[in-house]
């Protein structure tokens, strides 16, 4: 498990050292004992239904929240601890619009660039030309896709080590969302950078985190690496001879889903095999590759609560990514 993992890991390569982090928000759970790293250099995909906990996470990780249960390491330190050197080091966009609209872009920029000491001017005008942002745009005229890029540029403009991003995404085209995700891919191409990306376009996360995380009612679920998804899981399509009113109980087998006369179920490869289903009366007439929509809405319908992967903490899909 995790736990274990963490004492073997090399700790400078942790840049996030999450430890049965559980809080309660006026006695309802928000967070439930989560165990997790990030690994310096990764793009890591923290996903979960609404309410699932991921913002409350993240408030963890950036000192807006003090752990009361369990502890939070970011970058070597406590996060509420000389918060302003650890913030230095960290860029974050939140999903709420929190720009000062009374400021023009170029002010903006003055006012950020007096705080950050890493604060690259060169990186700040690329950015405004591939965000199209002109220094004179008041945020408050701006469309809300707009104030997201200059949100994005805010959050990266000084190259942070660790990035933040909490459903930067919401509210934006595509055009904006490419923009956003390339902006990602080139803040950790640079040697050594870690993104924690929390999104619900379960297609964006598929296309650019190394890791995927989901936590379903405050609890961490699972968590694997990208290519893992595939390899370990399968969606398989059967036609039953005699029509059912529920579908099968098998290990390893869950979110199914009836489409006319035909149901399709995810399979965890490593619980159960195609030959063990078949010896249970399951007529398969079609194997699909598996999307990270189809795992994540099969995982979410079953609550967490299914057997196929969260009950092999044998396996590589343990909270240490
Ligand atoms: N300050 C707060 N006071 C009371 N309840 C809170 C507070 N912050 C979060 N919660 C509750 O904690 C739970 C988790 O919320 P959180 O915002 O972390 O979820 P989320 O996964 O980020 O959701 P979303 O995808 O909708 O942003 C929810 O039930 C939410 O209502």
């Amino acid at each position: 498990m995790s736990g274990e993992a963490t004492s073997k890991g090399d700790p400078s390569q942790i840049v996030a050292d999450v430890h049965r982090l559980s809080r309660a928000f006026r006695g309802k759970q928000a967070l439930q004992d989560v165990t997790l790293q990030i690994r310096r250099g990764t793009i890591f995909g923290l996903v979960g239904l609404n309410g699932a906990g991921k913002t409350t996470l993240i408030k963890h990780l950036i000192g807006s929240l003090k752990a009361k249960h369990g502890s939070v390491t970011v970058l070597g330190q406590d996060p509420t601890v000389e918060p302003e050197k650890l913030l230095a080091r960290i860029g974050y966009l939140s999903e709420e619009d929190s720009l000062p609209k009374w400021l023009r872009v170029g002010e903006l920029i003055q006012f950020l660039r007096s705080i950050y000491p890493t604060w690259s001017d060169d990186y700040a005008k690329e950015l405004c030309e591939t965000f199209q942002l002109s220094h004179n745009d008041k945020l408050s005229s701006l469309s809300k896709g707009g104030r997201a890029r200059v949100g994005l540029l805010a959050a990266i403009a000084h190259r942070p080590e660790f990035l933040i991003l909490d459903e930067p995404s919401s509210g934006l085209d595509p055009l904006a969302r490419r923009d956003i995700l390339e902006a990602v891919i080139r803040t950790v191409s640079d040697d050594g950078r870690t993104v924690l990306f929390s999104s619900h376009l379960l297609d964006e996360v598929d296309r650019v985190c190394d890791t995927v995380t989901m936590i379903h009612q405050g609890r961490l679920i699972a968590s694997m690496e990208m290519p893992d998804l595939t390899t370990r899981f399968t969606e398989i399509v059967c036609r039953p001879e005699t029509a059912w009113v529920t579908p099968p109980s098998h290990a390893g087998v869950f979110g199914w889903n009836r489409q006319g006369n035909e149901w399709s179920a995810v399979v965890d490869l490593q619980s159960t095999n195609e030959s063990a289903l078949g010896a249970t009366g399951l007529q398969l007439i079609q194997r699909r590759e598996i999307t990270l929509q189809r795992w994540f809405s099969a995982r979410a319908q079953d609550g967490g609560d299914q057997h196929a992967d969260s009950n092999n903490s044998s396996s590589k899909e343990t909270a240490d990514v």
